[in-house]
């Protein structure tokens, strides 16, 4: 593949996977978003798209206090009160989390493969088990799952540590983070693929603004455009979702 300045850039062939889960494999970013619209809404403050991006993908407590930051609602409501206040509502939300178009097939494909894969999410254990109750099948493919709560990760996305942590845990690990791709919707989890070395392929809310698609080594719009063989990866063997 070449560029318009004629420099050929050449992919890092991938040996190993390591998937975001929110807003990637199951599609909970919207009720983060539908929450956080409600809360606001009180407080005669509208929640938009440059705000979501700075708080999707984070820890919790880290989105909750960019949130009461950013709108200037910190004097009145703590980062922890409001996480207090969203949990009611979340934790009835989260047991009806639906997978991303694609996700299923990309992951029960790459696991009858061979490949092997993981997930480092910034979710912490609680809201993973509500997340993934309906999911279990495709979530027991993962080699291994890194959640935001482990003690090996310091500190949330941009962060690496969360893939750094999902790359050493794999069989015979630590595998070279070059050799590993990772899928993300997060400009701070394609950054935190990047800081770890890491080749990242975004799939980003149609939303967000355009700039946050720069640091991705590709763009897709769905999981299901994703092309096996432009990684070096075993192609799909029919066109079924
Ligand atoms: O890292 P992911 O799986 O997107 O999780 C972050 C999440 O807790 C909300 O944005
Ligand atoms: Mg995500």
């Amino acid at each position: 593949m070449a560029d318009l300045s004629g420099v050929v850039s050449v992919r890092k062939p991938i040996t190993h996977v390591i998937f975001d889960m929110d807003g990637l494999l199951l599609d909970t970013e919207k009720f983060y978003t539908e929450v956080q619209e409600l809360i606001l809404a009180r407080y005669n403050k509208t929640f938009d798209w440059t705000l979501k991006a700075k708080m999707m993908g984070k820890k919790a407590i880290e989105s909750a206090r960019i949130f009461v930051e950013e709108t200037g609602i910190s004097n009145s409501l703590s980062a922890e009160q409001f996480l207090t206040e969203r949990e009611d509502m979340l934790q009835s939300l989260f047991p009806t989390s639906e997978l991303m178009p694609g996700a299923s097939r990309l992951v029960k494909h790459l696991h009858a493969k061979g490949v092997p894969i993981a997930v480092a999410t910034g979710s912490h254990r609680r809201h993973f088990e509500l997340k993934t109750q309906r999911h279990r099948e495709i979530f027991s493919l993962m080699h291994h799952i890194v959640l935001g709560d482990d003690p090996e990760v310091k500190q949330g996305k941009p962060s690496p540590d969360g893939f750094l942590a999902a790359a050493k845990r794999f069989e015979g690990g630590p595998v070279d983070p070059c050799n590993v791709l990772v899928f993300e919707d997060a400009p701070s989890g394609v950054l935190a693929a990047k800081n770890a070395g890491m080749s990242a392929v975004m799939v980003p809310d149609p939303r967000l603004d355009k700039s946050f698609h720069d640091a991705a080594d590709q763009v897709l719009n769905s999981l299901l455009d994703f092309n096996p063989s432009e990684w070096a990866l075993p192609p799909f063997e029919d066109n079924a979702s």
